[in-house]
């Protein structure tokens, strides 16, 4: 998984590179670049050969992402979404696409070899799921993969890209804090690219990722439906009823994590989110519990690579 990490992201660090003047300086837009990273890693990891195909899906994936979030105004009113208005046409075409472009890539993957990435995993589990989530008719099967291929990029993608963005604001902005995690990541990985095993003992760069995560998480809300009636303190929650818990609230409660909640302090994580905060479970930038993102240990190891590697070949500001 970290090689394709590598080989992406040196081919934007490249691009990069081909942007500083003869003074070595560089004006460059991050967040698009980091938003293709991003993708280009999680069509990697999901398409792998096939990752050109799986590029070109989740691009249109992203179109239909940008066009869904101008549709704030449809929210709640029920109906809209099936007037055939200009955008909501080309909502229905895109999906149409995208759905057929992914079952073109599962029968090319089934009639050859078996890949270890995200799709076969996907496929193994559509296979095996069976009778128990009625998935033993084909339509059914084939949305299970659709459905969880686009899921992948959905939760995978901006998520990532906007915790690196903005990992690199807080380090161009706390320069104290990029001399230090810089000083760690040329002690550790001299020769330029890192490992697996580099990147784990880098304990400065870890703690600097997850106090962004905490002051910035990409995700803002968890949420959960009460299974039964149930009372939290003085709070009645009938069954049925969907609670929303939000993420960064938590995250900045001065009773949790002390009087300077509100500011970057990496240093907090030093002893581990148990010495961070007096509730570690309210820590929840991955979420909680049994739906727990199950992208977080990809998704650190990203966010690791990307600061560590730009740390390596430049200060920012
Ligand atoms: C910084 C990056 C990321 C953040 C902050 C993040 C955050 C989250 C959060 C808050 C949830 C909801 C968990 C809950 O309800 O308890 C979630 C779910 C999920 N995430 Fe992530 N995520 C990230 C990256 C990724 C990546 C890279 C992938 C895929 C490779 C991914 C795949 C998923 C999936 C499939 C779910 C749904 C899990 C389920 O419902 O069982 N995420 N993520």
């Amino acid at each position: 998984m970290v090689s394709l990490m590598v080989d992406s992201t040196t081919s934007m660090l490249s691009s990069w590179e081909s942007l500083i003047d003869g003074r070595g300086v560089a004006d460059i837009r991050v967040d698009d670049d980091l938003r293709s990273l991003s993708a280009d890693i999680i069509s990697r990891a999901c398409f792998g050969s096939n990752y050109s195909k799986g590029r070109q899906i989740f691009s249109k994936i992203r179109t239909l992402q940008v066009i869904l979030s101008k549709g704030g105004l449809h929210i709640g009113l029920p109906g809209l979404i099936y007037i055939p208005t200009k955008s909501n046409r080309e909502i229905w075409r895109l999906e149409k696409e995208i759905d057929s472009m992914i079952l073109k890539v599962v029968k090319e993957r089934i009639e050859t070899t078996q890949e270890k990435d995200l799709l076969q995993m996907i496929l193994d589990a559509a296979k095996t799921y069976g009778d128990e989530d009625k998935l033993s008719t084909n339509v059914a099967a084939d949305r299970f993969i659709i459905d969880n291929c686009k899921t992948i990029y959905f939760a995978g993608h901006e998520t990532t890209a906007t915790a690196a963005s903005m990992a690199l604001v807080l380090l161009a902005a706390y320069l104290d804090w990029q001399a230090r995690a810089r000083a760690e990541v040329l002690e550790t990985c001299s020769d330029g690219v890192p490992d697996a095993d580099m990147l784990r003992r880098m304990k400065m760069l870890t703690m600097v990722v997850q106090e962004t995560l905490r002051l910035y998480p990409p995700g803002t809300f968890v949420v959960r439906e009460a299974l039964q009636d149930m009372k939290i303190r003085d709070l009645v929650i009938p069954r049925g009823v969907s609670f929303w818990v939000p993420i960064p609230v938590l995250h900045q409660d001065p009773e949790l994590w002390g009087p300077d909640a509100h500011q970057f302090n990496p240093e907090r994580f030093s002893h581990g989110t148990a010495g961070a905060c007096k509730n570690p479970q309210a820590y929840m930038p991955f979420g909680v519990g049994p739906r727990v993102c199950v992208g977080q240990h990809l998704a650190m190891i990203e966010l690791k690579l990307i600061s560590e590697w730009i740390l390596q070949i430049a200060s920012f500001s």
